[in-house]
């Protein structure tokens, strides 16, 4: 069929066309099929359908099928159905509990990459791999196509020493700290972090309060040589591109499936040349880790593919049962980090666990001997060191390296939520307090958040706060108050959690 392009200049990440009703039955297409479009070059792109945005007899081209066409928007293209890719058949096999051979992984990841998928697919492919884990074979061919699919960064010197949380316990800033502590010790550290999963603010997030997180693998690597170390957007990078994308549409699901969290963690260590690596894997309710039997066998699953990869993986199993430190979102976290950086004035739980899993790497990394690490780390974060090398990785990003803890701007609307009784604080609940969070505005709106006054096992008094909630715009803090209210984050002890009087509300 020949139709007239009307081109649409708006990016959306993916070969996409849009046709009106009729023409799209006159082809047999539905919507999410594909369709060739054929001018000096040819191109296969999703379809999407319109009554009224696109006429019959017209078809609209997003600029990233401009683009690949070279061509005016006058012209006709000749449209005809194409097949879906292989990779909608290969999906459904991880659906179908069926084992996918190397090529079909590849050939899945390199769909993944070049944007040849729906979110439809991709979320298919999340979900189904979510509820059928795939084989321990099967996660190292996807961890190594995501890996060849990208940029790899080899340095000179080594070794070469990372860290990784796999996320799952709000809160979790130590990235902040660990990277300068062991920079500070002459280390190199090349560390890559994806935003916000599950959470309320991931590493990537909380450092661009700071300093831009978007580069290239070659300025990661010129970056890390000048000052030891960097903390950047991974997603931003051409390292294990299938990853950022992937975890585009595990974000709003709030998923992170194990052999997808394997992947995407692994990848990214071993495509910046990492030898010596420590994972931090938080457990505990509300986490991503129920128990310790699942911790271990995460672990196991970690040193492993690790030791396939060619990396020494230590972990440290961690408590995640409540936040780290007292605070969640991106600015406040950044304030919280460098209020410690700069007076190691801050929550034990936060300082503790960043001094614990540097030290780990400091040993690792044979920059202190056995059993000295902890106190190596805690010496760097006390004698200013840390700070130091901050403030240097902070100015080689791009950022103002003298910015105060002082100077983070906090989300201008705040409402406290007030304890109903007296008591101690006897449950805490993660995932509420990510969702308020969320709902507050986080991870986008920098300035959003939560503040915890007391947390599991402190005493509060009636009336006192047992949170603050920030946000940026007001309808926004409305709305996380109001879930706040409905279904506390924390309970105190005695307290009533819920008066239930209408039966069409229960
Ligand atoms: O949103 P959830 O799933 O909690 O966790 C995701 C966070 O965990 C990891 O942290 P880091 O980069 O090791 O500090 C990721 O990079 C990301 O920042
Ligand atoms: N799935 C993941 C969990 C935590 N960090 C990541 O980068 N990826």
């Amino acid at each position: 069929m020949q139709l007239k392009v009307q081109p649409i200049d708006i990016k959306v990440g993916k070969f996409k066309v849009v046709l009106n009703n009729l023409d799209a039955k006159e082809l047999g297409v539905n919507p999410g099929d594909r369709v060739r479009i054929k001018n000096h070059t040819t191109v296969t792109a999703i379809v999407d359908f319109t009554e009224d945005m696109i006429s019959p007899g017209m078809i609209g081209l997003y600029h990233e099928v401009q683009e690949q066409l070279h061509r005016e928007w006058t012209e006709t293209v000749e449209v005809e159905p194409a097949e879906k890719p292989k990779s909608a058949r290969i999906i459904r096999k991880v659906m179908d509990q069926q084992k996918l051979t190397k090529e079909e992984i590849y050939e899945l990841v390199k769909d993944i990459t070049e944007e040849n998928l729906t979110d439809i697919e991709v979320s298919a492919f999340l979900t189904a791999s979510y509820i059928n884990d795939m084989t321990e074979e099967e996660t190292e061919w996807l961890t190594r196509a995501m890996v060849d699919s990208g940029e790899k960064i080899e340095f000179d010197m080594h070794p070469i020493v990372d860290k990784h949380s796999i996320g799952g316990v709000p809160g979790n800033k130590i990235t902040l700290l660990i990277v300068p502590i062991v920079a500070a010790n002459g280390l190199l550290i090349p560390k890559t972090s994806s935003r916000a999963i599950t959470g309320a603010g991931g590493t990537a997030d909380l450092m661009e309060v700071l300093a831009p997180v978007e580069f290239t693998a070659s300025q990661i690597k010129e970056m890390t040589q000048k000052v030891g170390g960097v903390i950047v957007w991974g997603g931003a990078t051409n390292i294990a591109p299938a990853d950022d994308k992937l975890i585009k549409v595990e974000y709003p699901l709030s998923i992170d499936p194990h052999c997808q969290l394997l992947a995407s963690i692994m990848a990214k260590k071993s495509a910046v040349g990492a030898d010596k690596v420590v994972i931090d894997l938080p457990m505990g309710s509300g986490t991503k880790i129920p128990d310790m039997a699942t911790g271990r066998k995460l672990a196991r699953d970690l040193m492993s593919l690790g030791e396939r990869l060619g990396m020494e993986v230590d972990c440290a199993l961690t408590y995640g049962s409540s936040p780290v430190g007292r605070t969640i979102g991106p600015a406040l976290e950044v304030r919280e980090a460098l209020k410690v950086l700069e007076s190691m004035e801050g929550p034990n739980s936060f300082i503790e666990k960043s001094v614990g899993l540097a030290g780990m790497l400091l040993e690792m990394g044979g920059a202190a001997a056995r059993g000295q690490g902890h106190d190596l780390a805690l010496e760097t974060l006390q004698n200013g060191k840390a700070l130091a090398k901050f403030k240097e990785i902070i100015a080689i990003q791009g950022g103002d390296p003298n910015v105060t803890s002082n100077d983070i701007q906090i989300g201008e609307f705040s409402a406290e939520v007030k304890a109903p009784s007296n008591g101690y604080i006897i449950e805490f609940r993660n995932k509420r307090i990510v969702q308020i969070a969320r709902l507050a505005g986080a991870p986008n709106d920098k300035g959003a958040g939560v503040y915890i006054h007391r947390k599991l096992g402190e005493s509060v008094k009636q009336g006192e706060p047992v949170i603050t909630i920030y946000a940026e715009k007001e309808a926004k803090l409305q709305a996380a108050l109001k879930s706040a209210r409905q279904d506390p984050p924390l309970i105190v002890e005695g307290m009533l959690i819920e008066r239930l009087t209408d039966i069409r509300e229960v």
